[in-house]
């Protein structure tokens, strides 16, 4: 790692390659080089956490793995966790992101040089190159790692976690059910889901190094305190546009695209939010990762495992209700589940419609969409250090396929769209409030 250094340009240039001892100026991609911001700390420390953390559990888990998917897979254990250490080595040494011959990624690298690197490639390391971009390739390159193995080819090594997380909030979960079963889609009602929903983003693996999370107590009850630290409350334009949709284009289906975010218990306030809508929607279309991605993210398989769990949690009787219900709106295909690499893609959401115009106007028929969690807002606003009272619209640069609702508790140091004087309001009172996972925002744009 580059010795700490005193910047000799300003710290906008992209070819100075130091640490700076402070916190990002405004207008740049996040980046490590600022000692002060969170990437930094994300990839100095959180990351190679992970990391470890993987190659331990494989270790000590080979034996079970070997019974699940065979000898071959328990043989190829080492040539895994081989690469894994190599990987490992090449981050905390600050090497090149090196290419990984997959074209979607390189080509990105190549972008990313030109843009910051004067076109050289070698040039992009991990603490220089944007935060958003070194923290997808590290989900990319674990995966690579495990595509080294035939038998393990898509294997996921958070699914205990994720399935855990559940387990340890059945309880919640349960109250939220029977709120749900006993009571009418309201707009109080549906307002509460939506601030569940919310909340439900405070607790994912990934800021916990993938530790358990467990969320205690019944969220419904604790949502009039939390209300003070929601820094902005768009949803009115949200429920104005479902509401008004009918009349508008009487022809058309009324759809949700749901961006998601986490497994676990965040997906269950997420099937709650969408359980009471489906009395004002027509469909719900519920967009996943394809593979394992930020330890706690949803892929198609969470998604099916979480709704044939609950319908087996015969001590928790709500929970099997709603489950039986949910699994009768994805036979009637009013919920799906629809697949996307994108959202394992590196870009940010601006880049979307270049990168993938097919995805970008598939979200465009919706009605509405929602974007779940941290890593949907980073994208959504670029991963830049904007003055937090930038309008959520220009952070957007243009991306609004839709109109779109994120919700987001805010956990990476990066947000726009705050009422002026907010963000040092908060920071006097708070100062680790932008990754703390204690505060919220329900922004909205169209
Ligand atoms: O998207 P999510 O699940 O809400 O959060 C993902 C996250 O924990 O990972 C990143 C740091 O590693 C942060 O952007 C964010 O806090
Ligand atoms: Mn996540």
């Amino acid at each position: 790692m580059p010795e700490k250094n005193t910047p000799t340009c300003p710290p906008t240039c992209p070819t100075d390659l130091s640490l700076v001892d402070s916190t990002y100026p405004v207008g740049v991609p996040l980046t490590a080089k600022y000692r002060q911001g969170f990437a930094f700390k994300t990839i100095n420390l959180r990351l190679p956490v992970i990391l470890t953390k993987i190659i331990d559990q494989l270790s000590r888990d080979k034996n079970e793995i070997g019974e699940s998917y065979g000898q071959e897979a328990r043989d190829d254990v080492k040539i895994v966790v081989g690469a894994l250490a190599k990987f490992k080595n090449e981050m905390v040494t600050n090497k090149p992101i090196y290419k990984t011959g997959c074209k979607i990624w390189d080509s990105y690298l190549e972008q990313i040089a030109q843009l910051y690197f004067e076109g050289v490639v070698e040039e992009v390391k991990w603490y220089f190159a944007p935060w958003l971009h070194v923290e997808c390739y590290f989900y990319k390159r674990i995966h690579d790692a495990f595509y080294l193995s035939e038998p393990l080819k898509s294997f996921d090594p958070f699914k205990k976690q994720k399935q855990e997380g559940f387990e340890c909030s059945k309880k919640s979960a349960e109250l939220l059910a029977a709120y749900i079963s006993s009571s009418e889609s309201s707009d109080t009602v549906l307002q509460n889901l939506l601030e569940v929903g919310l909340w439900g983003n405070r607790c994912d693996l990934s800021l916990s190094g993938g530790e358990e999370v467990s969320q205690l107590g019944n969220l419904v009850d604790q949502l009039q305190g939390l209300r003070n630290f929601v820094l902005c409350d768009e949803s009115a334009s949200f429920w104005k546009i479902l509401k008004d949709a009918k009349t508008t284009n009487p022809d058309n289906p009324v759809t949700i695209g749901y961006v998601l975010d986490n497994a676990g218990f965040e997906l269950v306030t997420d099937f709650c939010l969408a359980d009471k809508l489906m009395d004002r929607v027509d469909r719900i279309d519920f967009y996943v990762k394809t593979t394992p991605w930020f330890i706690s993210d949803a892929l198609k398989g969470d998604f099916n495992w979480l709704i044939e769990r609950m319908c087996n949690c015969s001590d928790f009787p709500a929970l099997v209700t709603v489950g039986e219900r949910w699994k009768g709106y994805i036979l009637s295909k009013r919920w799906t589940v629809v697949e996307s690499e994108f959202w394992t893609y590196p870009h940010a959401f601006f880049e979307m419609q270049q990168a993938d115009p097919e995805l970008y106007s598939t979200l465009a028929k919706h009605t509405h969409l929602i974007f779940k969690g941290d890593l949907n807002y980073r994208k959504l606003i670029g991963d830049f250090s904007w003055k937090p009272d930038t309008p959520f619209k220009d952070a957007l640069r243009g991306f609004c396929p839709a109109p779109l609702i994120s919700l987001r508790t805010l956990k990476a140091d990066c947000i726009a769209g705050l009422r002026k004087g907010l963000a040092e309001e908060i920071e006097s009172k708070s100062p680790d409030w932008l990754v703390s996972g204690e505060y919220g925002i329900m922004q909205h744009a169209q």
